[in-house]
């Protein structure tokens, strides 16, 4: 298994995400979007640092993302839970998939954290295919899964969610709560109002997903929300093979 001190890692970004266990550290996303009374005068010390000279952070930020990225051949973002474990169902489906994209040719990307994303980054690594990690510096303690042999670690989720979608031709999401739904959501709308093209978007689990998808044609699109056709950008599967033929015949249309 790999670990920390492989060579053949490759561990980049500003900022280095393990924290102590039950110690909690404030992120940078956290300080940057809160607001502080510029009349409180209990404060004016966490006022020094001013949002605009953030900039030149966020700046540095995007251009060792795009440093870091911009030799990926093509590749297949894969969303999903934080929290399934190992010896799972859903975590054998996450590593099947990664692998199975792997034999295809495409190098995978994940947000770098544990549950779906290990379970991906791993079956990518096991079959050789470039694995990248893409991970969030959280409050709470968390860890980059092993299984990458490229991490990079962002403090800021925009700039993270940039590089999920420059860099892949496919979206596949597996079972997940609000980040996986956020992330799918963001990709949608990016291929609805065509700032993205030719990117199919995939949700494996027709149990899982088809209540919502039900729920999007009824809806949103009954009551005008979205146009018909919107929701055929959904491609809804149950098996990781049917998945990856998906992706396959998009990207070598
Ligand atoms: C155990 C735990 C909560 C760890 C959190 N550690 C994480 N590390 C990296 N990316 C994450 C993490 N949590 C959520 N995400 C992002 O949000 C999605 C999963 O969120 P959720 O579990 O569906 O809502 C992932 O695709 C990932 O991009």
């Amino acid at each position: 298994m790999p670990g920390p001190d492989d060579a053949s890692v490759r561990n980049l970004g500003a900022v280095q995400v393990r924290v102590e266990e039950g110690a909690e550290v404030i992120p940078s996303d956290r300080r940057l979007l809160e607001w502080i009374d510029p009349r409180d005068p209990q404060r004016a010390a966490q006022r020094m640092i001013k949002d605009s000279w953030r900039v030149l952070r966020i700046q540095s930020e995007f251009v060792s993302g795009f440093d870091a990225l911009e030799n990926v051949a093509e590749a297949v973002t894969v969303f999903g839970s934080a929290r399934i474990k190992e010896r799972t169902p859903e975590y054998e489906t996450a590593r099947d998939l990664g692998r199975r994209l792997a034999h295809e040719g495409f190098a995978v990307i994940t947000g770098g954290g544990p549950g779906v994303m290990e379970a991906t980054n791993r079956g990518a690594y096991e079959a050789g295919a470039e694995s990248i990690g893409l991970n969030i510096e959280l409050p709470f303690e968390q860890h980059a899964n092993p299984w990458v042999t490229l991490n990079m670690n962002f403090r800021y989720f925009f700039v993270r969610k940039t590089m999920f979608v420059k860099y892949a031709q496919a979206f596949v999401c597996l079972p997940g709560g609000f980040g996986t739904l956020d992330e799918l959501f963001e990709a949608l709308t990016l291929v609805q109002t065509k700032k993205v093209l030719q990117f199919p978007i995939v949700l494996i689990g027709t149990e899982f997903w088809g209540p919502l998808v039900d729920w999007l044609r009824t809806t949103l699109e009954g009551e005008g929300m979205i146009s018909p056709g919107d929701i055929d950008l959904l491609h809804v599967v149950d098996t990781t093979e049917e998945a990856v033929a998906i992706i396959v015949k998009a990207a070598r249309r």
